[in-house]
């Protein structure tokens, strides 16, 4: 069995409060608080600024270390989604009356931001960063698809915000992303694996405290 499918077995529990977290199911129900809404809109768009950054020292490690040259393009193309990622929040914020100028950067969102910049360093492995870089996409995926899906009664006005991360083509990217990190991984000796695998989990820690954070709860 590949790396990542036996952690998710592994750890479903702890992925399962990530990707089917009660915001994003309060999405998909259609019971959602928008003032939830809109504090995740303005702390996520401070996350996306410092993944920037991340993305790019991610880029650098792949070029450095990369056995195969397709992970730059990919990673690349991450970097053009996050381009525009960076406009449409802007956007979005404006459409719901939220001034990203004064938004205030929550202690979870500013630690979350602190690990980022951890994994930047050139101390950190390729393979560990981008399972990382894996992990975190995938997260949003996964829950921002489950709110488009079958039987879902997501507002009209917040499906922009589902397609965003639940379209087909950003799971597509999202599973080369993991072919990425289970290609390392296989040829990976076990401290790295460990760290990746406890990289991933902090990952996913993080990702539950940012929807917590969504709702007012830390
Ligand atoms: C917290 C968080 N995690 C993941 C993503 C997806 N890029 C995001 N925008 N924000």
């Amino acid at each position: 069995m590949l790396m990542i499918q036996k952690w998710l077995n592994q750890h479903n529990e702890l992925y399962t409060s990530a990707t089917r977290h009660p915001f994003t199911l309060s999405i998909r129900d259609g019971s959602v608080d928008l003032s939830a809404f809109k504090r995740w809109l303005g702390q996520d768009y401070i996350f996306v600024r410092a993944f920037v950054p991340f993305v790019a020292s991610l880029l650098l490690k792949a070029w450095k270390e990369s056995d195969d040259d397709s992970d730059i393009e990919v990673i690349l193309g991450g970097m053009a989604a996050l381009n525009d990622e960076v406009s449409w929040f802007k956007r979005e914020a404006s459409k719901w009356s939220v001034s990203l100028s004064s938004t205030v950067p929550q202690k979870t969102n500013l630690e979350y931001c602190r690990f980022l910049e951890s994994l930047m360093s050139p101390e950190v492995d390729y393979t560990v960063a981008v399972t990382a870089f894996w992990a975190i996409e995938a997260v949003y995926q996964e829950s921002y698809a489950h709110c488009l899906s079958d039987g879902s009664k997501t507002p009209e006005e917040l499906k922009e915000t589902c397609q965003r991360w639940g379209n087909d083509g950003f799971g597509q990217y999202c599973h080369t992303l993991q072919n990425i990190a289970n290609r390392r991984l296989e040829k990976s000796p076990e401290d790295i694996i460990s760290k990746a695998e406890a990289t991933v989990m902090r990952v996913l820690e993080y990702e539950v405290e940012f929807w917590n954070m969504s709702r007012g709860e830390t």
